[in-house]
């Protein structure tokens, strides 16, 4: 078995995008920007654009953190979006979710310019991505593609199973991994709560993507032998041993499974680092658009 280290992965991704952020600078280009707006102060959301912050700092980038409280209302986020779309300084930017209950978030995320959705979300990078057109991929699931090339998994004729549908990550998720090309031509079923005979499918997969949020919920007994298992589960669990008060725990029990697993990513530690790095990425690709497109 070996495991698939996200963390290992995503800081060799950093140094390559600092190595680029280093040329840009000796050419007397201006630097990738990112801006991350967060609303309210979900304690998970604030850890995660924190790190994104602090990645930016890591590789060079500039970055603009908007804070905004959680009685926001959708008309002032909509104001605050269309600054960010019309703000030439700023390559990319991306709007945590989840977003309190009074606004809609898919009016949010159409809002976003699409040439700045360094996220993927908006319908046309989407519709781009399911197209196989260049385009920006949802950092979760383009992390878990990097993971696997990068550890050369055989994706190729393979039976993935993708275990939930959001929009984050399940969807865009099944539709990479069926994508002509390395990773994907893989046969794909995209399994939910509606899902019958779950098990019995999960038994047949060579490549598990689980994206539930359920802790434990992927057991020893449910997966084939030298099964790839990608955990995108990552749940906080009270815990008053540790220092932060929780520990966060995977959508699968780690401990038995990877004895059967040919690959595993653990939590924490595998799919959820690889998430910062390639929003990175997308940033470095939408400074380098926005470059291309003001000199022509
Ligand atoms: N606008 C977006 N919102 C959300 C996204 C997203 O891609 N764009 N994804 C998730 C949250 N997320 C990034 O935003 C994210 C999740 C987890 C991690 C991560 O590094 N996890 C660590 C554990 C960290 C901890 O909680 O202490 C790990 O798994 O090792 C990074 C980013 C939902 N919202």
């Amino acid at each position: 078995m070996e495991i698939l280290d996200g963390k290992k992965v995503s800081n060799d991704i950093k140094d390559e995008i600092a190595a680029e952020v280093q040329k840009m600078k000796k050419r007397g280009e201006k630097v990738p920007h990112l801006a991350a707006v967060l609303v309210g102060n979900d304690g998970a959301s604030l850890t995660y654009v924190g790190s994104k912050v602090k990645s930016c700092e890591r590789v060079g980038f500039e970055s603009t953190l908007v804070k905004m409280p959680s009685t926001t209302s959708e008309v002032e986020l909509l104001a605050k979006i269309k600054e960010l779309n019309e703000d030439n300084d700023i390559d990319g930017f991306i709007v945590q979710l989840p977003l309190p209950p009074q606004i809609d978030t898919q009016k949010v995320l159409l809002a976003v310019d699409p040439d700045k959705d360094v996220d993927g979300f908006h319908p046309m990078n989407f519709g781009k991505m399911a197209l196989d057109m260049s385009t920006f991929i949802p950092a979760t699931p383009f992390g878990i593609l990097e993971l696997l090339e990068r550890y050369d998994v055989d994706t190729k004729g393979k039976h993935t199973v993708v275990i939930g549908r959001s929009h984050i990550v399940g969807r865009p998720m099944s539709i990479l991994m069926g994508r002509k090309g390395w990773p994907g031509n893989s046969t794909v079923t995209l399994t939910h709560s509606h899902t019958k005979n779950i098990t019995q499918i999960i038994s047949q997969a060579d490549i598990v993507i689980s994206a539930l949020g359920v802790p434990n919920f992927l057991k020893a007994e449910m997966v084939k032998d030298d099964a790839v298992i990608i955990d995108v589960g990552i749940t906080r669990v009270p815990d008053e041993s540790r220092p932060r008060g929780y520990k966060i725990v995977g959508d699968v029990d780690y401990d038995n499974v990877s004895k059967k697993a040919s690959f595993i990513t653990p939590v924490p530690g595998g799919v959820g680092p690889m998430t910062i790095a390639m929003l990175l990425k997308n940033t470095l690709l939408a400074r380098e658009r926005h470059r291309n497109s003001v000199s022509k």
